[in-house]
């Protein structure tokens, strides 16, 4: 195995593994630390998705050392952690501390810390993150429920997480090309930097970028930093693995349940209620006091017509996520809506849901786990960064693990056109 990848969410591992799949390597992902009977034989690269992007630091070290050494053991000759394109983070973690124990774990003093991703609008330049054209601290990530972004300087951002040295590989000297990228590594190495934010702009970058970091022991960032690994790591890389042709899913009905409150998830969720589709909204404080429960929300998916999809979601503005944050504290409140989530989940397959969208990371992470489902096979793209997706055991289910951010408006409508 060339690469093994320690994700901090869900969706993160899925938006990586089809950029890996997309440019040539056998990709497979997994939900957790593999099981050992899972055969990893055949592929170039393992995608461990973690839900450790919101846990208190050292646990996240710990799951990502515990996948680490999987990884290890299962003949990984680099690693790759991948956190979210917008470097969703607090000033207690997680990237910083877990780069950091990475690291000496690897043997290495020095990675890069990339997270753009601009086919998804996210650019550094001169250490600043833009999320399509607007500054971080100025984007809807500052509203974000659990990881509000409100600095936009990656090399602050991340040097409040860490006793490392962080520097900064700008502009200039990625324009330049692969040899000046080293030099630069070089550069901010000797400087006394482990870490070097790097900046990137366009597709082109990024391919230089993994041109220069391919023999990298650890490379950290978002999925547009592993799009130039595969080219390096194989002599002639396969492409097109992942294409955009119809996928073989089971046969079954199908269901989208939304968690996420980003601005492309309520965009998407508005799309598909002026489409038509029919759509049950969870309020978080009725499921606090006991008002309405996965139970019902059960019993009004069943009454729904099975000839297309049905919308279950949370999704709300940030002032009425904020109005019942204040009331119920901020994890506590994600904690309700992702327990009612999953547990709809649980009960989806007896009921003849084999199709599903799910959007939002966290929420991702919580159905996937209700589910059991614990690897999947790379299908087609439908929007950058998010797959469809089967599952590799246990029941039988075609996914779409959707980042909050990612997908065009239509996204919940037009999806489904993928399966055959
Ligand atoms: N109406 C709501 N009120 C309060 N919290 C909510 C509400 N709806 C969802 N949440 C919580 O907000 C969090 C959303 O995080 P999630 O990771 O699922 O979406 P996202 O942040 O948009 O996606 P990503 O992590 O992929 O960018 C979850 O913990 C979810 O339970
Ligand atoms: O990088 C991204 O934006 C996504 O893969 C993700 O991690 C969102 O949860």
């Amino acid at each position: 195995m060339k690469l093994g990848c320690i994700a901090d969410d869900l969706t993160g591992a899925t938006d990586l593994a089809l950029m890996l799949a997309r440019e040539g390597l056998r990709t497979i992902q997994t939900i957790g630390v593999p099981r050992p009977e899972l055969d990893l034989a055949d592929a170039d690269a393992v995608v461990v998705a973690l839900k450790s992007r919101t846990n208190p630091a050292q646990e996240a070290i710990d799951l990502s050392l515990i996948a680490a050494k999987a990884l290890k053991q299962a003949g990984a000759q680099h690693l790759f952690f991948k956190y979210c394109s917008t470097f969703d983070s607090t000033d207690e973690g997680n990237i910083g501390p877990v780069t950091e124990a990475l690291l000496p774990f690897t043997e290495s003093d020095f990675t890069l810390a990339c997270p753009a991703f601009p086919a998804n609008g996210r650019t550094v330049y001169k250490g600043h993150l833009f999320v399509n054209g607007v500054l971080l601290h100025e984007s809807s990530m500052k509203d974000h429920p659990l990881t509000p972004m409100r600095d936009s300087n990656l090399v602050r951002v991340l040097q409040r997480q860490t006793n490392l040295s962080v520097g900064l590989v700008s502009y200039d000297d990625v324009e330049a090309g692969p040899d000046a990228i080293r030099s630069a590594f070089h550069r901010e190495r000797s400087a006394g930097h482990r870490i070097a934010i790097v900046d990137a702009l366009n597709d082109a970058h990024l391919r230089d970028i993994g041109l220069a970091a391919a023999d990298f022991p650890l490379i950290t960032g978002g999925s547009g930093v592993a799009m130039g690994l595969p080219a390096a790591y194989r002599q002639g890389a396969r492409s097109g693995h992942a294409s955009r042709t119809g996928f073989e899913a089971p046969a079954g009905r199908s269901v989208i349940l939304a968690g996420s409150c980003s601005t492309a998830t309520r965009g998407q969720v508005r799309a598909a209620l002026d489409a038509g589709i029919p759509a049950l909204r969870l309020d978080a404080m009725e499921l606090a006091s006991g008002a309405t429960d996965a139970q019902a929300a059960l019993d009004w998916l069943k009454a729904q017509p099975a000839s297309g999809p049905a919308l279950i979601y949370s999704t709300a503005t940030p002032e009425e996520v904020l109005a019942v944050q204040s009331k119920l504290g901020r994890m506590n409140a994600g904690e309700i809506v992702e327990n009612t989530l999953a547990e709809i989940a649980k009960a989806l397959p007896a009921l003849g849901f084999t199709r599903l969208i799910v959007a939002g990371g966290e929420t991702s992470g919580a159905v996937v786990n209700a589910l059991d489902v614990d690897a999947l096979a790379i299908g087609p793209e439908i929007d950058p960064g998010v797959p469809w997706t089967r599952s590799l055991a246990g029941s039988d289910l075609a996914l779409a693990l959707k980042s909050g951010n990612f997908g065009a408006p239509d996204f919940f409508l037009k999806a489904w056109s993928m399966l055959r």
